[in-house]
């Protein structure tokens, strides 16, 4: 796994770097080394290197040196003179370019920064770095604009300038990269909000070459999971298995108005690996769900007026759940009294649970002003997996705004803290999903947009169950197995897209190429670590 920083943590690690003896000039240096090496990448004869006041300039101004002695034409383009540069470091870096094989070119007019870019094969955007906050102020308001409308190969150092570092917003304008080389460690805000829209291909550049003994020594905000780090946790098939031992899961979902919640989360589980599904729900929409799921045994419980999950539900769902490895709540059900008896009740069990959709709903509503306060409510000695989206984050933690992947994150702390254990786990679903534990916030691979369908929710819940049924508890980082999960459905969604198009992905197509995805995660996860493949 690859930490993944904030602003505030990067700054603690270049201090701790510097009393292990490495200053902030020579990281300066590499840097400038990291990002020539990727514009050389394009094999230019002519860059042009945007630089801003401080020291993300000063690793332009280090690149630009770099490029030049390789024999390509360098324009550097700042808005002052090197001498009016207040950071030292970026300062004596500037003037020592300024006297080498470079044209500078200060305060441009917007035609003739134009002109200048028109020239070059690749731009180094090094033009605003962690130190940005707020909106773009003047010139460089004027720069990214231009730079963007000329659609040229943009490498930028750090982050892409006008992207918030932290919170990866971008109030007005960005640099919209085509890759982003970023500095010691990746910056949260390039997984956050619009980061990955703007970043282009993230590479990091290796600034310092004991980086792997004092990482350890700072908190990082979220760490990347890499597909070597699940090669623990493919579910394997032994020979002598029967349906239930190979993990069977209980679906508590649907009814009478969503009864295909209920069927997609059980087909996806079936399709996962589970070999025993069994649904229970509401009487009002049980004979639908069996003519639709040949395969499972469905099994009604008292409706109400409505067709959802009536008052006497809780107690025969209970009595069903213990005979399971793994209980998936929520798909399609509604948020109803009896709804909440029987999210409760569910807590209260010994089985791994996976609440999702509207069971998340019912468990926000068993507390006011956010479930957190109540953390006996729903602290359990069994695995409990939540997987909510950020609206239903957002009402658990008493409708306090989740809107991007750091307040997500933040609102799932606050659930995984509350309760204390090993064994909560909140996958907070979103374009970058975070997987938060007790101790970890993991970033599995990221979806295509493919995902973003109705269904696909319960699709992920499905894969979730069933991965918990089919280890049978036999899992050291809970975190990890809801990754291997989440990886699976991303390269569901990859799969069914390479298919169907792109835009006419369906959630039911997903639960079709699971074995497929399951397939590709696992070869990516054996490549990536170097264990051989056979034919
Ligand atoms: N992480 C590392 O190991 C290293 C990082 N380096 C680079 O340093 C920058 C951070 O440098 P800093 O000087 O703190 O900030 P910036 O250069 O990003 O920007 C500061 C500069 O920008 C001006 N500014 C701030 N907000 C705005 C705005 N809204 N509009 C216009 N201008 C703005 C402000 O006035 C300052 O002058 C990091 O990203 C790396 O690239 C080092 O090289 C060392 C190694
Ligand atoms: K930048």
């Amino acid at each position: 796994m690859k930490p993944v920083l904030s602003v505030e943590e990067t700054l603690r690690l270049e201090d701790l770097i510097e009393r292990e003896g490495t200053s902030k000039a020579a990281l300066m240096e590499h840097a400038g080394e990291a990002a020539a090496a990727r514009v050389a990448q394009y094999k230019p004869q002519h860059v042009a290197v945007l630089v801003g006041f401080g020291n993300n300039g000063g690793d332009g101004w280090v690149a630009a040196d770099i490029l030049s002695h390789q024999g390509i034409a360098v324009d550097v383009v700042s808005p002052i003179e090197p001498n009016e540069i207040k950071s030292p470091i970026a300062r004596h870096v500037a003037r020592r370019t300024a006297g080498r094989d470079v044209r500078v070119i200060v305060g441009p007019s917007r035609d003739e920064l134009v002109s200048i870019l028109s020239e070059a094969d690749v731009v180094l955007d090094a033009i605003l770095g962690t130190g940005f906050t707020g909106a773009v102020r003047p010139p460089f308001s004027i720069w990214i604009p231009a730079l963007n409308e000329l659609g040229l190969p943009v490498v930028s150092v750090d982050v892409p300038s006008g992207l918030n570092a932290e919170t990866g917003a971008v109030e007005t304008v960005c640099v919209e990269a085509t890759a982003t080389v970023t500095l010691l460690a990746p910056k949260i805000g390039l997984y956050s909000g619009e980061g990955p829209e703007y970043a282009g291909e993230i590479t990091c550049g290796q600034l310092y070459s004991h980086l792997d003994e004092v990482i350890g020594d700072v908190e990082h905000a979220a760490e990347i999971v890499e597909p070597a780090d699940l090669v623990d946790y493919f579910p394997d098939l032994p020979s002598n298995v029967n349906k239930y031992s190979r993990g069977s899961v209980l679906v508590v979902a649907g009814s009478a108005t969503y009864p295909g919640a209920a069927i997609m989360a059980a087909k996806a589980a079936a399709r996962a690996g589970a070999g025993y599904v069994t649904v229970a729900t509401p009487d009002a929409c049980a004979n639908l769900i069996r003519m639709a799921l040949p395969c499972v045994p469905v099994v009604g419980v008292p409706s109400d007026s409505r067709g959802a999950f009536g008052a006497a539900a809780a107690s025969a769902v209970r009595e069903l759940a213990h005979k399971f490895d793994c209980v998936l709540c929520g798909p399609g059900m509604t948020v109803t009294a009896g709804g909440m008896q029987l999210v409760t009740e569910l807590l209260r069990t010994d089985v791994p649970l996976v609440l999702d959709a509207d069971a998340l709903n019912c468990m926000s509503r068993l507390a006011i002003g956010g479930i957190e306060e109540t953390p006996e409510v729903y602290r359990r000695e069994a695995p409990l997996i939540l997987t909510p989206h950020n609206k239903e984050l957002s009402r658990l933690v008493g409708d306090e705004p989740v809107d991007d992947l750091g307040s997500a994150i933040e609102a799932a702390q606050k659930l995984v803290w509350a309760a204390g254990s090993d064994n909560l786990v909140v996958i907070a679903k979103g374009p970058s999903t975070a997987i938060v534990g007790v101790e970890k916030v993991l970033l599995p691979m990221s979806g295509p947009a493919s995902l973003a369908t109705a269904g696909s929710g319960d699709v992920l819940a499905g894969i979730v169950a069933a991965n918990i049924a089919v280890s049978h508890g036999d899992i050291d980082c809970w975190e990890l197995l809801c990754s291997y999960a989440v990886a699976v459905h991303s390269y569901a969604g990859h799969a069914a897209a390479a298919l169907m198009g792109e835009r006419s992905v369906i959630a039911t197509d997903l639960i079709d190429v699971l074995g497929e995805a399951m397939n590709l995660t696992e070869r990516e996860a054996l490549r990536d670590a170097g264990i051989e493949l056979g034919d």
